[in-house]
């Protein structure tokens, strides 16, 4: 499958401090088979021909590292390593401006999210170019309910209706750029890209994504990744 030969830039964002993993280093930087977890997200993109540039989003006290990543593992797709924001959407913001001005559909995916297929990323692209906003997406599994701040079940959504929502996030870039500066007046922060998309009124379509793109979050997650890529015989994108 293939995206129509649309031009696509990629802003990977790794700017967190991945506070919920509790390591000293923070986790986009932890090895998986002896390559740090950022790296194998960026290797998922520069091995894809449709993506024609990538830029990473990192604090800012770790440019100077990841340009050497950028170097030392022939990332050439990466245009620019810039520094991020407080907050998820800031760095995205920041990401999204500094694409080339000849980039019309964007992506922003997860720095910690190295499983990510070429596959699903392609069906994430069609979807979009399709409709104009599309996020990669999985049936739960589980029952979802409310809690109450007393731990009290208060509802049960019907579980048809719920999608996990993963990255990447794909649109047409002049509808996220509108999209994030609307969100940036209106002092609206939200979780993923989409819900900035989603208050304007506009429709985001989900496209098929895999339960092994798991987001690296706390602690258990590492030995299941190491398990995922060994699986797939070190390689990510299988
Ligand atoms: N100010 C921020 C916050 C998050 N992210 C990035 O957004 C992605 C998803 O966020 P999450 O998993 O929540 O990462 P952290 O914010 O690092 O984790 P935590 O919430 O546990 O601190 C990560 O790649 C993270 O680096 C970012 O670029 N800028
Ligand atoms: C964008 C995201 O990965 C979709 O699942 C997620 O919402 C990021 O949220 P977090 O709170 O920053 O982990």
């Amino acid at each position: 499958m293939e995206a129509a030969g649309a031009k696509w830039g990629v802003v990977v964002v790794a700017a967190g401090r991945g506070t919920r993993m509790g390591t000293s280093t923070s986790k986009q930087y932890l090895l998986l088979q002896d390559k740090p977890i950022l790296v194998h997200t960026l290797e998922r993109f520069q091995a894809m021909d449709d993506i024609t540039e990538v830029v990473l989003v990192v604090g800012k006290e770790d440019t100077e590292r990841c340009e050497q990543f950028v170097s030392e593992y022939g990332l050439h797709k990466v245009k620019a390593v810039l520094a991020g924001g407080s907050e998820r959407q800031h760095s995205v913001t920041i990401g999204i401006q500094a694409l080339g001005s000849h980039i019309e559909w964007a992506m922003v995916h997860d720095g910690v999210r190295p499983l990510v297929t070429a596959e699903a990323v392609h069906r994430c692209m069609v979807k979009a170019e399709e409709t104009e906003a599309a996020v990669l997406a999985v049936p739960v599994k589980d029952t979802i309910k409310q809690v109450n701040e007393i731990g009290v079940i208060t509802a049960t959504p019907d579980r048809q209706s719920l999608w996990a929502i993963q990255t990447p996030q794909a649109f047409r870039r002049s509808l996220l750029q509108r999209a994030l500066a609307q969100a940036a007046h209106d002092q609206f922060l939200g979780t993923d890209d989409a819900m900035a998309v989603e208050r304007l009124g506009v429709q985001v379509s989900v496209a098929e994504g895999d339960y092994t793109n798991i987001k690296i979050t706390t602690p258990e997650d590492l030995p299941y990744a190491e398990f995922l890529l060994a699986s797939r015989g070190g390689r990510g994108d299988k």
